[in-house]
């Protein structure tokens, strides 16, 4: 019997804590609300799975680096985002402040509704780390959920964080209506400016091609599940980014996300065409249609994949 312990009662960290118990697994669930300390759920644990969102990982970090952390606990991530101040991954903020642990990150088209309602869904341990991410594996394996591995932590966590952007995107495209044409247009396009970023950051180009990266960006994409889908289909319908995360209740990194994105791309010139126009409209200067138009009318070039 392993013990785990989930940072983050939010809906990924409750959904993981009832897919980490599946196999008999000692698991603590913890959030900044819980009654009971953080060092008693540390003290002891072999994996520890950071579930908070972008903005709380620095803060989860910090608690940790004050406790008496084994350098034999694996830490796991599966926070989707980008640090605004560093542009760093949650896994190099993580391995940064933890060099003695191994940094897995869990990452896929893992929607937590679907999961929670015990539908099958499959992801990615990613480690540099072999053994820790088949650790990972074993732990989270089931008869619902099918954990495979590899050895591209960073490729893996981009592409779960990079298809947020794109699935505003996709919200806005079903919510202005534009069929399915453009829809598939949309998501064609999308993957090879994931790709560029990706690369450019280290990351091995097959790996977009996986769970984590096309899996992931069919699943936001297409489902209003998602909420950063719901941050696009809400501003297609006119309604402020404001009144939308309001009504959201819940984390849309993809909103921050594509803010650090362009910060990170403007640096490193990177061309992201369709993630620009996100930015644009998410940050009110241009409405959805004037997002898709300047798409459509952008200079004509070969289809570079
Ligand atoms: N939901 C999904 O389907 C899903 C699937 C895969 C990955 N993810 C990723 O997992 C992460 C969490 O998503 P979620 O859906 O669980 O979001 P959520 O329901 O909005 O919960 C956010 C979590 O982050 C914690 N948090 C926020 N600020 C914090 C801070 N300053 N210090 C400590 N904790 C803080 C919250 O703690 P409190 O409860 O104490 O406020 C809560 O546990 C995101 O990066 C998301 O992209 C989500
Ligand atoms: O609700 P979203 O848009 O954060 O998407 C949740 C997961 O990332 C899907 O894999």
């Amino acid at each position: 019997m392993q013990s785990l312990t989930i940072l983050g009662g939010g809906a990924w960290g409750s959904a993981l804590a009832n897919l980490g118990g599946k196999k008999g697994d000692r698991v603590n669930l913890w959030s900044r609300s819980s009654s009971f300390n953080l060092e008693s759920v540390i003290t002891g644990a072999d994996v520890v799975v950071s579930a908070v969102s972008m903005k709380g990982v620095g803060a989860t970090v910090d608690r940790l680096l004050a406790l008496e952390l084994s350098p034999d606990t694996i830490i796991v991530t599966v926070t989707k985002g980008l640090d605004p101040a560093s542009t760093r991954t949650p896994s190099q903020i993580w391995q940064n402040a933890f060099p003695n642990n191994s940094i897995v990150v869990l990452s896929g088209p893992n929607l937590s509704e679907e999961i929670q309602q015990g539908l099958p869904a499959a992801t990615v341990a990613a480690s540099l780390d072999l053994a820790a991410a088949k650790q990972v594996q074993n732990i989270y394996s089931s008869d619902i959920f099918r954990v495979y591995v590899n050895e591209d932590p960073l490729g893996t966590e981009l592409g779960g964080t990079l298809k947020n952007v794109f699935a505003i995107a996709a919200g806005v495209c079903d919510g202005l209506q534009l069929g399915t044409n453009a829809k598939s247009a949309l998501l064609t396009r999308a993957l090879p400016e994931m790709i560029r970023v990706g690369v450019r950051l280290g990351a091995r180009a097959e790996t977009f091609y996986g769970l984590s990266g096309l899996g992931d960006l069919l699943a936001t994409c297409n489902s209003p599940l998602s909420r950063n889908y719901r941050v696009g289909f809400g501003l297609a319908e006119g309604k402020s980014l404001e009144q939308i995360l309001h009504e959201l209740q819940s984390t849309a990194e993809g909103v921050n996300t594509t803010n650090v994105l362009i910060d990170l791309a403007d640096r490193r010139e990177i061309e992201i065409p369709v993630s620009r126009q996100v930015y644009r409209l998410l940050n009110g200067e241009i409405t959805a249609e004037q997002a898709v138009l300047s798409l459509m009318e952008r200079t004509l070039k070969p289809e570079i994949l």
